[in-house]
């Protein structure tokens, strides 16, 4: 069975959008669960094996974008977490969501998981809310959930704390050097790169490929008729249904 937690409250948004893509991609069981729901225990994050955390502003981007749902989760639900994480399960963290991975601690993870923040999403070079469509390369990387993207990706981005910085230099190096870059914006240039991020840097994954963030929302473009020019020019060959897919395929062949 493939089960999968959606996590919402609090200002989350993009939460029934993330629903439909799961069951798109053929899930099971796709729940949208409330995170106090998980603290007091009247819902177990053990009854799934996939892990979402939508976009949206939770606690309206209160102390920065994610930082207090992210504490939540480390001061409330750490051992919950750590044990998911433990069982080989998928998590992926989408725009807001991405901020809550890394703010957490266990987004990259390069030295185990230890809930100690390694890299960050703060304001916009440009100061701006951002939103438009942006292009996406895909690159080799251990990321179960970007298996087999062969051509550029087009998706939306809408966040005002994107930009992609790391701790230090070392962090970055690691980050190449294990091909820890499932997507780059492509070209990193503004506006494609809508936020300044070091390398152009839209996602990361973790070591084991199965813990995976990016700014961008691909449960916005499952479909042709989401893309802005599916009336009048070339629709690309692949959309962020794929992502959602190599998950629930992963989870079902590995039985999880
Ligand atoms: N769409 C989103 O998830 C936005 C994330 C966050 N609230 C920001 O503005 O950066």
């Amino acid at each position: 069975m493939v089960n999968v937690c959606i996590i919402t409250g609090f200002g989350i948004n993009s939460d029934y959008e993330s629903k439909y893509a799961f069951e798109l991609a053929g899930a099971d069981i796709v729940n949208r669960v409330h995170v106090n729901d998980l603290i007091n225990k009247k819902e177990n994050l053990e009854n799934y094996n996939i892990l979402m955390f939508p976009g949206g502003f939770a606690f309206a981007d209160d102390l920065g974008s994610g930082r207090v749902l992210a504490n939540k989760f480390r001061y409330n639900l750490r051992e919950d977490l750590t044990n998911f994480i433990n069982a080989d399960k998928l998590i992926f963290g989408v725009c807001n969501g991405f901020q809550v991975l890394v703010k957490m601690g266990v987004l990259p993870e390069l030295d185990g998981v230890q809930y100690q923040q390694e890299v960050s999403l703060i304001g916009n070079a440009s100061g701006l809310f951002e939103g438009r469509w942006v292009q996406l390369k895909p690159l080799k990387s251990p990321c179960v959930w970007t298996h087999d993207y062969k051509h550029n990706l087009e998706v939306p981005v809408r966040h005002g704390e994107g930009q992609f910085v790391v701790k230090d230099k070392k962090t970055l190096e690691k980050l190449w050097e294990r091909n820890l870059v499932p997507f780059v914006y492509d070209p990193d240039e503004y506006p494609n790169n809508p936020n300044g991020s070091i390398d152009g840097i839209a996602a990361i994954c973790n070591d084991s490929g199965h813990i995976f963030g990016m700014m961008p929302h691909p449960e916005c473009h499952l479909n042709k008729y989401q893309h802005p020019k599916w009336t009048r020019g070339k629709i690309p060959a692949e959309n962020g249904l794929k992502i959602f897919k190599n998950a629930v395929e992963y989870i079902r062949k590995k039985q999880i």
